[in-house]
Formats: structure tokens, sequence, C-alpha cells
């Protein structure tokens, strides 16, 4: 098995973050591409020749939970700063390079956690230019910069931060303590710019049509002649996915629906009927429930269930090719791609980001067996969904496809806590079909990022429904904000909504006598229960 991991999926030269295990390296990259350049994320563990091979107009230290100084910190190699590539150091980036340069971290007992005011010293502005002198910033260290290198002007200090910013405008090295990329930086978004339009002089070349055209050409290269299955699910990702294929390669694709009995209420006929209707694609069914209800039976571990969920949805495509190499007469041919709407998230979470702990296995990404012989074509996968949004949109999908509610390819079968059976699914169904069409009707449909509803299978509660006694399951309301899905909030929904909910599943549903709201946000908790 091949995965396009490790290439860029487009031809221009990258911002590389060198990502030193910080909590939120892809949000480093995600400013930079909104400030219209592009980025990726490479290892730290990478050598200086091998980061300078990948060609990068600048490169952006990240922040990392180690401290420079001790056994077995990650280093930077002095030599990444003789290459002419400009630099900007974040936090650990920041402190990795006053140590690789000769000046002098150490840690004096002043710590900074969370909102900061970082005042500017006076000199030049450099990447403070346009910033108030006193502004709000995101810190979070222990360390801190106290002298910096030879040749460096120290632009900003902080309570706890002697050299809180600094730069070299000769050799265009730069860093900060705090954390622009996160959003309670209040001018975050102006320093980054700052570091990559002033101090490295990048232009503006990057826009979601940038990945059209890119990712039209390296797929019309890397298909050839050959025939390309796409796993089509109805969502935002895989229409967009299928969409790009489709304008590349036309009629030697064909998208793969598999109705897997874990869909919700009339998913399978709105694919089936709907999406077609939409977007003209050529599509073949799978039905598959037995295959997959099988192979869950007596299962209740959540990794367990992922891995079973993707083996099997690989076990459907192979099935899958053979009746559409029969439909389409072309025996002997063999079917070498099979395209998925994989973005960042999945990979993250699925312990692909460098250094990332394993959160869950996504069905397609972590759950995929070893045995798969086609090559993936994954043209999403260093994006996120509100990228992919845009992308989907210029593609010209229609907007009730571009702005659905993300709904994960295991479905049903992890938001039932326990074993998978049938009748477990049929209330679940039911249940799930009643929220969402309250949460439609009060018109939060595009406030609310996505809304699971959970089966407590194993758990049992008493409860009293016409003075008799009932012992019947919890429901789980899981309504989530979110901007990218990495970390979420739970939606406030009006109390009266929550209500009507409560009050038609307990009434409606059979063998569900309480309605619980999950207030947890990500992180702590995740979206999904398993
Ligand atoms: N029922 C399905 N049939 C075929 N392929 C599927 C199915 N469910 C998921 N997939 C494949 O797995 C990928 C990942 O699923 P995921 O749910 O993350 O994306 P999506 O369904 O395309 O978009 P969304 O996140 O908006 O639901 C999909 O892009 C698609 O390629
Ligand atoms: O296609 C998918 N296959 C999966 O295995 C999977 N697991 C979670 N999700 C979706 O990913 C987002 C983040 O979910 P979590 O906070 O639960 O990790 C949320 O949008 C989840 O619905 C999945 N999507
Ligand atoms: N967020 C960070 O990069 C922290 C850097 C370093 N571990 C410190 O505490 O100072
Ligand atoms: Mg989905």
């Amino acid at each position: 098995m091949t995965t396009p991991a490790d290439s860029s999926p487009l031809e221009q030269r990258p911002v590389l973050v060198v990502d030193y295990g910080a909590q939120y390296a892809q949000l480093i990259a995600r400013r930079v591409r909104d400030a219209n350049v592009y980025s990726e994320i490479v290892p730290h563990t990478l050598s200086t020749e091998q980061i300078l091979a990948k060609n990068p107009s600048a490169l952006i230290l990240s922040g990392g939970p180690a401290s420079v100084y001790a056994d077995g910190a990650p280093s930077v190699q002095a030599d990444l700063f003789d290459a002419g590539v400009p630099v900007l150091g974040i936090c650990y980036g920041f402190q990795a390079m006053t140590q690789a340069l000769g000046g002098e971290v150490a840690r004096t007992g002043l710590r900074e956690y969370g909102s900061t005011v970082v005042t500017a010293d006076g000199g030049s502005r450099s990447l403070l230019e346009g910033v108030p002198d006193a502004q709000t910033a995101w810190m979070s260290h222990g360390d801190s910069v106290q002298r910096a290198p030879e040749g460096f002007e120290v632009l900003a200090s902080s309570a706890g931060a002697p050299v809180a910013a600094f730069a070299d405008e000769n050799r265009r090295l730069y860093g900060v303590q705090w954390h622009p990329e996160v959003r309670h930086s209040a001018h975050g978004q102006a320093v980054l710019e700052n570091f990559l339009f002033r101090g490295a002089g990048l232009a503006k070349d990057w826009t979601t049509s940038n990945v059209i055209e890119e990712q039209v050409e390296r797929i019309r290269e890397q298909v050839g002649s050959d025939r390309v299955i796409c796993g089509l699910s109805g969502g935002v990702d895989s229409a967009v996915a299928a969409a790009l294929v489709q304008r590349a390669i036309g009629d030697q694709l064909t998208c793969v629906f598999v109705d897997h009995g874990l869909l919700r209420e009339g998913e399978a006929e709105q694919v089936e009927r709907d999406f077609v209707a939409a977007t003209g694609v050529k599509l073949y069914v799978a039905r598959e429930a037995d295959r997959f209800l099988g192979a869950l039976a007596g299962v209740t571990d959540p990794e367990t269930k992922r891995k079973i969920i993707g083996r099997e949805f690989i076990r459907a495509f192979e099935a899958a090719e053979q009746a559409i190499l029969t439909e389409a007469s072309a025996t002997g041919e063999r079917v070498r791609f099979l395209v998925q709407g994989t973005l960042y998230p999945d990979v993250v979470e699925s312990g692909g980001g460098e250094g990332a702990a394993t959160i869950k296995s996504h069905h397609n990404v972590g759950g995929l067996p070893e045995d798969v012989e086609f090559e993936l074509i994954e043209p999403l996968r260093t994006l996120f969904k509100d990228e992919v949004r845009a992308v989907g949109a210029q593609l010209g999908l229609p907007a009730e496809i571009v702005g659905r509610q993300p709904f994960p390819g295991p479905g049903l079968g992890i938001r039932i806590i326990g074993e998978v059976t049938g009748e477990r699914l049929a209330l679940l169904r039911r249940a799930d079909a009643i929220a969402r069409e309250e949460l439609t009707g009060a018109g939060l449909d595009a406030e609310v990022w996505q809304m699971p509803v959970v089966l407590l299978a194993d758990v049992r509660s008493v409860g009293v429904q016409g003075d008799g006694r009932t012992y019947g399951h919890p429901i789980v309301l899981r309504p989530v904000s979110s901007e990218d899905a990495m970390t979420a909030d739970w939606s406030r929904l009006p109390y009266d909504l929550v209500a009507r909910i409560s009050n038609r599943i307990t009434n409606e549903v059979d063998g569900v006598n309480r309605v619980v709201l999950d207030v947890t946000s990500k992180p702590p908790g995740t979206i999904e229960w398993e």
C-alpha cells in the first residue's frame, strides 16, 4: 500500500513548520495558509539536508514540551540558520534557536501560562509592525530567553520573559516566546504575516483554487488510463475528493457507497438519489449490512470496533471492484486506485502526526488493514474541514453538500456504547432522527458543527412511565461547536429545544427512559464517545 503522506500535494515551495511535539503544530500551518501561503508540517527528526531538500521558502520552528537544556531534548542544528532560508522560532523553537546560536536560555521560576501582556521595546518594529506597543499574547512557558544571540535585536519583553521577541534582519532570523498561532493572541496573525511578507518577503500565492489545479494535474499523471473507485459517503470530504477526481479523469471514476447497516435514517436513500442528482457521479451501491454486523457481533471495545470497520470497508471495496469491472465489461482489468476523503485531523488522531499519540483509529487511516492492495489517492490529506468546504464551493458543489455536518464513517457503530446489534441500531436510528429533525426545525443546523446522538447500551436506569416502572437505556445528546474538529466546545442549545428533543425521544422511542446532555469540551472529551 502506498499513501501520499509524505509528498506535498502542491508544487509550490512550502513554508515548513518543523514540529517539536507542539500541541497544535497544525494550527501554525493552518494560519500560514490563511495568509495565502502554502504550508506543511515536518518532524523535527529530519536533518538539515532533508529539510533543505524540500526546498522551503521559509521555516517556522514550533513549540514543544521539552526544555532545551534537558537530556535528550530535540535540538536545532546551527547550520540550519546558514542556508539563507528565513526562520521564525515560536516558544520552544525560539528557545532552541537561541541556544543553537549562542544566546542563553534559563528557568528563572517566572512562568507564564495564558493571557500575558507583551511590551514592545521601542526600537525597530520588525515583527511587531502594526501591532500596539502593549499587546495581549498567549504564553505557555517555564523557560525563557535571558540573552539574545549576537546580531539579534530584542523587540519586546514581558514580566516573565526579558527577551520575548527578537530579530536579526540581516540573516532574516526571528523569534517569539508567545504563540501567535492561537486565536487568544490578539495580534498573532499580524505577527505571522509580518514574518511571512516583511521578513521572508513571500508572495500571497496560495488559495484553495491552487489545490484544485494542482491536484487535478497530479491525479491525471498518477492514474493514467487506469480505473479508479472512490469511497463516497454523502459527507463533505468524499464529495469534494470525488469531484476533484472526476474533474481530473472523468468516467474512469466510479463512486462506491457502502451501506454498512450503521447509517442514519434516510441516509442511503439520500445518497443514492440526491447526491447523484447533484453531482452526476457514477455510483455503485454496495449493500453490506450483513458483512459488517456479522463482523461486529459480540465486540464492545472501541478500538477493536474501529479496526473491524476499517477492514470490512476495504473488503467491501474489493467486492465492489469485481461488480464494477463486470458492469463495465472490462474483465481482466483491475481497479488500481481507491480515493478517500481523508483530512488532516483523521491522520493526526490516528497517531500519524509526528510524535502524536493515537487518540482513536479513524477507519480510513489507522483502521485500514495491512493488506490493502489499492493505491490510495487522498487529495485532501493535509487540509482541515473548513478549507475543504472552500474547495468544494469552488468546485461548484451545492451548498447542502458543502455545508453538511460531518458524520463518521463507522457511523452508528461507534455511537452504541456496547455491542452493536440490529435492535440497538433501530432504536438509536429513531432517537437520532428525532434529534436531527428538531435541530433542523429550530434552524440551528449551520450553528452546530455536529450533534452525535449516543446510546449507552450497557447502562440502564429506573424510570416511571405510565405509572409503571421502566428499566431503560439513556440517550446522550452531544451537540458541539468547532472550527476544525481538533478542539470543540459543547453547544449551548436553547433549553426549550433540548426539552422538546428529550420529550419526544422518551415518548417515541421504546426502551429509552432518560435523555442526558453532554457538557464536555474537547479536550478533555472527544466529539464521538468511542
Ligand atoms: N458509507 C461509506 N461508503 C463509502 N465510503 C465511505 C463511507 N463512509 C466513509 N467513507 C470513506 O471514508 C472517508 C472518511 O469518512 P468521513 O466521514 O471522515 O468523511 P466524509 O463522510 O466524506 O465527510 P464528513 O466528515 O463530512 O462526514 C470518506 O471520505 C469516504 O472516502
Ligand atoms: O470518517 C471518520 N472516521 C472515523 O473513524 C471517525 N472518528 C471520528 N470521526 C469524526 O472526526 C471528528 C473528530 O472526532 P473525535 O473528536 O471523536 O475524535 C468528528 O467530526 C467525528 O465525527 C470520524 N470520521
Ligand atoms: N510551549 C512551549 O513550547 C514550551 C517550551 C518549554 N517547554 C517551556 O516551558 O518554556
Ligand atoms: Mg462521513
